[in-house]
């Protein structure tokens, strides 16, 4: 093997659930600097959506996704073989094709026990170099998600590149308070806010190599913290969230349930369903996504919600594979599948209902 060959920058793409990150993605995947980039995508739930929601180029294998678990959880090994494997595994002609990684961690992702594998393990340092951290700020309820969950300040905190997003949804006096939190947690990065049109890749790819320690005294003790974390053997058959070293790294009570709903659903059942859920239990909901075949439309449906917001649902032009069933995934505090499960079953009875009334 060649040591003086260069190594392959890897940028890492954070922030917390629903931030943005995908949608930041598919307007980089047009820029000439990620021709040739391979993203490996997580995601928290089993069933990986962004597979799909991803605008694919013409190369179907530049994506890796791994849905088996959260990223920071898995990493100690599902990451590191990814990676290290990556070259060979995806070669074209018998050469390495890639010239960049960019990866999309979780909303839920710890940053540390990532930045720390690319930067420390043996075998990785020696092909691969940490460019950038880019974490992604959500402009409407990133100033309440920095207060209320850990993850999203440890993601603001390590970032050496902080982008806020929806900047067309908040009123600059909002964004002007986020950027002073962002400030007192990461002094030493200016935060960039987002618009529609403009948007520097070359900025963001610029070549350069990640550096904590220009960071603060706590990310410092972080990413020392994963060098003594049990030496990269983690058992991740585990549940993903079975932390032996800090059993803080996530809040033990957000889970994320997925549903593959088989037959076309309504789109009276499907809002009802939605509608029982926020009322009643909005509070525990901080995600929901999903590909939803409506009897009504032809091609899917993919909405987001994320917290109290839902973004305008988007009509895909064709679906992106065989597979037609709607499959959502909840990323919800305290809420089990047989409650989404019951809900459904109950707006589907009350639509059933509905149309009985009105026949009357
Ligand atoms: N109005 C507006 N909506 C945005 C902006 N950026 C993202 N969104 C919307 O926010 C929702 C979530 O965006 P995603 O890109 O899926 O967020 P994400 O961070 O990848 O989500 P997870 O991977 O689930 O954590 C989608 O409906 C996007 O269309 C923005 O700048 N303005």
């Amino acid at each position: 093997m060649n040591d003086a060959a260069p190594r392959i920058p890897v940028t890492l793409l954070t922030g917390f659930l629903g931030a943005g990150k995908t949608t930041l993605l598919n307007r980089l995947i047009r820029s000439p600097q990620m021709a040739k980039a391979l993203v490996i995508i997580n995601e928290f739930g089993s069933i990986g959506l962004d597979h799909d929601l991803v605008a694919r180029s013409n190369e179907d294998d530049t994506i890796i996704e791994m849905a088996s678990g959260c990223l920071c959880c898995t990493i100690k090994g599902d990451l590191r073989k990814t990676l290290a494997e990556a070259p060979w595994r995806f070669a074209r002609q018998g050469k390495r094709w890639f010239d960049r990684v960019v990866i999309e961690t979780t909303g839920l992702a710890d940053p540390a026990p990532i930045i720390h594998t690319v930067m420390a393990d043996e075998k990785l340092k020696r092909q691969y170099a940490l460019q950038s951290v880019v974490t992604l700020v959500d402009g409407c309820n990133g100033f309440h998600t920095l207060e209320a969950q850990p993850e999203a300040s440890k993601q603001a905190a390590v970032a050496d590149r902080l982008l806020i997003s929806k900047s067309d949804l908040v009123d600059p006096d909002e964004l002007a308070q986020l950027v002073v939190r962002l400030h007192k947690l990461n002094p030493a990065t200016e935060p960039v806010v987002l618009t529609p049109d403009a948007f520097d890749a070359d900025e963001l790819f610029a070549n350069r190599v990640f550096n904590p320690d220009l960071k603060s005294g706590d990310v410092r003790a972080w990413l020392n913290a994963e060098a003594y974390s049990g030496g990269g053997q983690e058992d991740h058959h585990h549940h993903h969230h079975d932390h032996h070293h800090d059993i803080n790294r996530h809040d033990e009570r957000i889970r994320s349930v997925c549903l593959t709903i088989d037959e076309p659903l309504p789109a009276e059942v499907f809002d009802g369903w939605l509608d029982l859920l926020v009322t009643f239990n909005g509070v525990n909901v901080l995600r929901v996504k999903g590909i939803i075949n409506l009897e009504e439309l032809d091609t899917p449906l993919v909405i987001h919600g994320v917290q109290h917001i839902w973004h305008p649902p988007a009509i895909l032009e064709r679906w992106p594979s065989d597979d037609r069933r709607s499959r959502i995934v909840f990323i919800v505090r305290d809420i089990e599948e047989t409650e989404l499960r019951t809900m459904l079953e109950f707006a589907t009875q009350s639509f059933a209902r509905t149309e009985v009334i009105g026949l009357a």
